[in-house]
């Protein structure tokens, strides 16, 4: 079985990135191969803007110890637009379109291309049921590539409601979850561990925190390590 792992949201822009570089960097630190891809990205500027840097590809190249470079990004995130939208309007505003084929076939390539004993890690874009064609949400790409999930919440006001709605949408379809993670959200009005410990009563898989500037949390390594 590959060690390949899909890393969901329950929404945008709640720390996706920010935990799977974490546990880039806390795996290669324990010696444990893994690759990181973020095949689709939206609000990506060109390479050659300084603002790149900025983008999930670069900190997700950075987690890996790897240079930007053009190769380097495009075998991180072949699928990459500038409008900060959902993925479908992002490359209509650039005259494109993305078939969901297509994405699934690269991806079960890099799986297939991924040593036994590795971690592949694999960003979703935006929440898991954003849009990413005209016909398919990220749903809809996770179950086509048949991998475990690991599901990404904030700890915003209202985050409890959607990380258990994405995880029981994962569950009526069949989808494997290995485990949540509740990133702390800027500003949210209740402490992490009282988010975490309410969404704990209600899933059947481990649920494991990160802080405002937090690192991977042992839990979540151990956990990903034996998945491998
Ligand atoms: N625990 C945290 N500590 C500090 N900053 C965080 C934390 N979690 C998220 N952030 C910051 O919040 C912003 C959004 O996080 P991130 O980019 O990881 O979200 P995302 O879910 O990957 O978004 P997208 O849907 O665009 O991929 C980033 O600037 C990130 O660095
Ligand atoms: C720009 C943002 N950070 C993501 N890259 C794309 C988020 C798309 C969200 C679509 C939606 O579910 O409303
Ligand atoms: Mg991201």
């Amino acid at each position: 079985m590959s060690g390949a792992i899909f890393i969901a949201g329950a929404g945008t822009e709640i720390g996706k990135t920010y935990v799977t570089a974490a546990l880039t960097r806390r795996l290669l630190a324990e010696d444990q191969a893994v690759r990181t891809l973020k095949p689709v990205a939206s609000g990506v500027p060109p390479v050659t803007e300084a603002d790149f840097r900025f983008s999930d590809t670069a900190i997700l190249l950075e987690a890996q110890g790897l240079a930007v470079s053009p190769e380097t990004v495009a075998a991180c995130s072949p699928w990459r637009f500038r409008a900060p939208l959902a993925p479908d309007l992002a490359a209509a505003h650039e005259g494109r379109t993305l078939a969901l084929a297509d994405l699934v076939a690269w991806c079960r390539s890099e799986i297939a291309a991924t040593p036994p004993d590795a971690t592949l890690l694999i960003e979703g874009v935006g929440g898991l049921m954003s849009p990413v064609t005209e016909e398919h949400t990220g749903l809809a790409w996770l179950e086509a590539l048949a991998l475990p999930a690991l599901l990404v919440s904030g700890s915003y006001l209202g985050a409890i409601s959607h990380a258990l709605t994405a995880a029981e949408t994962l569950r009526s379809r069949g989808v494997p979850l290995l485990g949540l993670v509740v990133c702390e959200s800027e500003g949210a009005p209740t402490p992490l561990a009282t988010v975490a410990a309410s969404i704990r009563r209600h899933v059947p898989v481990p649920v494991h925190e990160i802080g405002r500037g937090g690192a991977c949390p042992n839990g979540l390594a151990q956990a990903i390590r034996a998945h491998a």
